[in-house]
């Protein structure tokens, strides 16, 4: 990332202070004028201050170190480098890769197929999408040409299709995880469920700002859907759906702060729980989002999915490859059948992915 911009001396300075600090110092304060030191505040900074990075939970050190590598490039602060993506470079490539080409021209062969194939490969071109991930890639090189066997170790995409009929007034909410590969499909199947009346209206949550190296702003929607609207054939005509959706208010992109925060989603603020409230189905895509939607902890891997999201004030959904030690909702003989096959390794090598859905469960708590 570092070599990716010609970063002047303070910047580099700023970098190399933030790396001593990770690994032989302690979390430091914000600056004074940062722009959401109050809101840092409410989510545990001054708790954490001079405490080594280890000694606080991942994700919270996690996202308050993507924070701290944003000011350091000086991406909050008024001047030349305010808003640029320092993960820019990296994401860009993925579209512009000659693999994509082939993978959009791949869609033409959907309009020979039934509604509901559409659908569902739509659904696992989103899901599978996850496996993209830049960051993972780093330091998983290869995990992406495995054969996953088995591919779904959980898959609820009946109850996620009950919430989309055809004809109906759905409210959908997807709260996206990565830029390029994953975006591109998430964009699709969101084309097609309004195109096809799934959805009557879609709000599309990505991040305020840069995070966890390839996860996807407002910028990284627009070029998404340049690279869509300048393809041949099917995705091309998914990106006019989009356009004219966006145009006319049926698909909006949000920012919202909370989409950066440390918490798990438990911890959201009223104004977010009353929007997925409101929607007939919010779908988490990703591993980091599963993490913040069940909870960071070691669950037992039975515990079921709809327990551990029961305070999600509507329906929910998570599409996720398996990235992380986090894992709710399998069942005893499918946790078996990966142990037995894997030991381990399941659970963190992105060969593996779930579709789970948890229904609004009566009596779910409104806190
Ligand atoms: O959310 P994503 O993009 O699917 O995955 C994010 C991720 O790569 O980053 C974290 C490690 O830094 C893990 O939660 C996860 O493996």
């Amino acid at each position: 990332m570092r070599g990716a911009f010609p970063y002047g001396p303070g910047q580099r300075q700023a970098l190399d202070e933030l790396l001593k600090s990770c690994t032989e110092g302690t979390i430091g304060p914000l600056p004074s004028g940062a722009p959401d030191r109050e809101r840092w505040r409410e989510w545990g900074l001054p708790d954490r201050v001079g405490r080594p990075w280890y000694d606080v939970p991942w994700l919270w050190s996690e996202s308050y170190f993507y924070r701290r590598l944003l000011q350091a490039v000086g991406w909050f602060d008024p001047g030349a480098w305010q808003g640029i993506d320092p993960f820019r470079p990296f994401k860009r490539a993925e579209p512009d890769a000659p693999e994509t080409d082939a993978e959009l021209a791949a869609l033409d062969a959907l309009p020979t197929l039934p509604e509901p194939e559409r659908a569902c490969a739509l659904l696992h071109g989103s899901l599978w999408g996850n496996r993209a991930d830049l960051g993972f890639r780093l330091s998983a090189e290869g995990a992406e040409a495995q054969d996953p066997v088995p591919a779904l170790v959980a898959d609820d995409s009946a109850a996620l299709w009950s919430q989309l009929p055809p004809g109906g007034a759905a409210t959908l909410v997807l709260v996206a995880d990565n830029a390029g590969r994953e975006l591109v499909p998430d964009l699709l199947l969101i084309a097609h469920l309004l195109a096809e009346g799934r959805a009557a209206r879609a709000v599309l949550h990505i991040k305020p700002y840069p995070y966890y190296v390839s996860d996807a702003t407002t910028a990284d929607v627009v070029d998404a859907l340049h690279r869509l609207r300048a393809a041949p054939g099917v995705a091309g005509d998914y990106a006019r759906v989009l356009w004219s959706a966006m145009a006319d208010g049926r698909l909006t992109v949000r920012a919202h702060p909370f989409s950066c925060a440390p918490l798990p989603y438990d911890r959201m603020p009223d104004d977010l729980r009353a929007e997925f409230a409101a929607a007939t189905l919010t779908v988490f895509k990703g591993d980091l989002n599963y993490r913040r939607l069940v909870g960071d902890r070691r669950w037992p891997p039975t515990t079921p999915f709809a327990e551990t999201t029961r305070y999600f004030p509507g329906p929910v959904a998570a599409l996720r490859t398996l990235k992380s030690d986090v894992i709710t909702g399998l069942s005893p003989a499918t946790e078996s059948a990966l142990v037995a096959a894997e030991g381990r390794r399941w659970r963190t090598s992105g060969a593996h992915a779930l579709v789970q859905v948890a229904l609004k469960w009566p009596g779910a708590e409104a806190t």
